[in-house]
């Protein structure tokens, strides 16, 4: 194990720690945001093409959180963009997992936030705040649940 001062520990360690029982999502994410490393508890949306509900919570104070954000796979629209990315980060969130789209990519790759996401589309989302907080979301064959501490690098995803 290589722990690091922060608690941050490499996928790929926890899958040597963990073995065959490891819960490591097979999605293959892009990394869009500036920070590749992060790690926090899991916080999660549901939503599809909506991203009002995900904003507000991501205007929440995060604590070092991780929002989980299942956008059923849509690349249609954009659910993260660099004001929400901000407000994210401002606010104490690690970073974000999208199961969907993000858009303004060069500046969310600049911003010390992470951000794993499917793709890129600047198509706006709808803002009508439909959508699920905090309930279990799965894709990439692993259960999200709010309160698992997932760990995200180049590697992969691993939640614990
Ligand atoms: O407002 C949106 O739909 C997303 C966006 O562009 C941003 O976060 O900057």
């Amino acid at each position: 194990m290589t722990d690091s001062p922060t608690g941050f520990v490499p996928t790929a360690d926890l899958v040597d720690e963990i073995g065959e029982d490891v819960r490591s999502c097979d999605t293959q994410f892009r990394d869009l945001g500036g920070r590749t490393e992060f790690f926090g508890p899991v916080s999660t949306v549901r939503c599809f093409q909506d991203n009002a509900l995900l904003k507000s919570v991501l205007g929440e104070a995060g604590g070092g959180r991780v929002l989980v954000i299942d956008g059923g796979a849509s690349v249609h629209t954009a659910l993260v963009g660099d004001l929400i990315a901000e407000l994210g980060r401002s606010n104490g969130w690690a970073g974000v997992v999208v199961n969907g789209a993000i858009r303004d990519s060069a500046v969310v790759g600049g911003m010390d936030f992470g951000c794993k996401a499917l793709g890129t589309n600047p198509r706006k989302s709808t803002k009508t705040g439909a959508g699920e907080r905090d309930v279990t979301v799965s894709f990439g064959g692993v259960d999200f649940v709010p309160g698992d501490m997932l760990y995200a690098d180049t590697d992969g995803i691993v939640v614990r």
